[in-house]
């Protein structure tokens, strides 16, 4: 039996747990220091078992995950050296930057115990276990950072682990990681929340602004709705990054100053050409890293009409589907479908009308 220790059941732990979960000999406890959380997630079903205590869910555990947030991860791993941990047994976490718990971990680890830095490179807006989905990871990037003296054969068993998951793993250094999730996911975030603030304010004079805010303003502000204590860890130990990021981010908004100072329009249409063709080279349906559709899955027994039948049933509600994927059948779980949506309200509605008849998935 493989066991899991699962800190932290989230939106990322909690989806963590549920692609182990009821596999054939895995075992997934999860650890809050809350008895309410501990009582909702067994409530949920999300984990096999849940504890308060953090000796209870490592106790002969072969892999622990912590998926609390970015500041509180150096203290976990400090915890955990004061308990009797399993030989061989692997620490990683999926904290979104990696240098600082990368190099002090490897300070605080000891032997026959390896901590492996993770970060799957999907995520959401939303967060709480609430959030949790199995097919979170799927088709993402998982990155790994290992630390210089971590034995190829232990990064290895959390690679064969961690494709439970569906993800894509990669190993990348781990400032090298924070520069660049620094540009493509940290700075987005800052850009969107000060995007957001800066139409509140005109908004606060006249409320048009957010009646006529339509497709434009919602996919660029989305990530904006985030959890801001999630967010203010990953921020503040990656600010050294951010600041060098923000200088550079100023340069860009300059030029567009100049370039309509100046009435440039062949300008302006060459900035819209190159990051255009630089988009589209973006590699296509990486859940989690580029996508504009909503989705939900939804659990389909394996008998002929289904698919009309949920398709009629969204129709009969006016509820636009955008997309629909069959993901796949195994013989160990119902076929999968994905529906897409081109907002989220569509796809909360969906969820809503299909979960009496079928199991469903956000
Ligand atoms: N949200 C994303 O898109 C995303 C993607 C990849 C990685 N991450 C990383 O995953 C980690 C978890 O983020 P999440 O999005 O799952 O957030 P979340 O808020 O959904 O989950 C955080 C979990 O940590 C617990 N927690 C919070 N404060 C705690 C405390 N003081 N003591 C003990 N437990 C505490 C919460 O109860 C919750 O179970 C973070 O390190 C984040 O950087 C997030
Ligand atoms: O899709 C989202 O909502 C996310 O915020 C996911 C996202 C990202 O910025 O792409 C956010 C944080 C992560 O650490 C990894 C992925």
């Amino acid at each position: 039996m493989t066991k899991i220790a699962i800190f932290g059941v989230g939106l990322i732990g909690g989806s963590l747990a549920l692609c182990y979960k009821g596999k054939p000999d895995f075992t997934v406890v999860g650890h809050s220091p809350n008895p309410k959380s501990v009582e909702k997630l067994l409530k949920r079903n999300v984990v096999d078992a849940a504890t308060t205590s953090m000796a209870e869910a490592v106790d002969g555990a072969d892999y622990i995950f912590l998926c609390v947030p970015v500041g509180m991860l150096e203290e976990y791993v400090q915890q955990l050296m004061k308990l009797p941990l399993k030989s061989g047994c692997i620490i990683t976490d999926v904290g979104s930057t990696k240098a600082s718990i990368t190099e002090s971990a490897e300070t605080i680890v000891k032997k026959g115990v390896y901590f492996i830095g993770g970060h799957p490179m999907a995520g959401s807006e939303r967060h709480g276990v609430e959030a949790a989905s199995s097919h979170l990871f799927e088709n993402a990037f998982y990155v790994l950072t290992p630390a210089e003296g971590t034995p190829q054969t232990e990064v290895d068993r959390l690679t064969e682990l961690l494709k439970m998951t569906k993800a894509q793993v990669v190993k990348v250094g781990a400032r090298e990681h924070d520069d660049i999730v620094g540009a493509i996911s940290h700075l987005p975030h800052i850009i969107a929340v000060a995007l957001v603030n800066q139409v509140r304010g005109y908004n606060e004079s006249n409320p048009l602004y957010q009646n006529l805010a339509a497709g434009g303003f919602r996919d660029i502000t989305r990530i904006a709705s985030s959890e801001p204590m999630i967010w203010r860890d990953i921020l503040v130990n990656n600010r050294q990054v951010l600041l060098k990021l923000l200088t550079d981010w100023n340069l860009e908004i300059s030029r567009f100053v100049e370039l309509l100072e100046n009435s440039d329009g062949e300008g302006i249409v060459e900035q819209f050409r190159i990051a255009g063709e630089f988009r589209s080279q973006l590699p296509e349906r990486r859940k989690g890293m580029i996508t504009s559709l909503f989705d939900i899955y939804v659990d389909i027994p394996d008998h002929p009409g289904i698919i009309g039948q949920i398709t009629t049933l969204l129709g009969n509600e006016r509820i636009n589907l955008s997309n629909i994927q069959i993901i796949e059948s195994r013989e160990d779980v119902p076929g999968i479908l994905r529906l897409s949506f081109r907002n989220q309200e569509d796809a909360d509605r969906a969820g809503e009308l299909l979960k009496g008849p079928y199991e469903v998935h956000v």
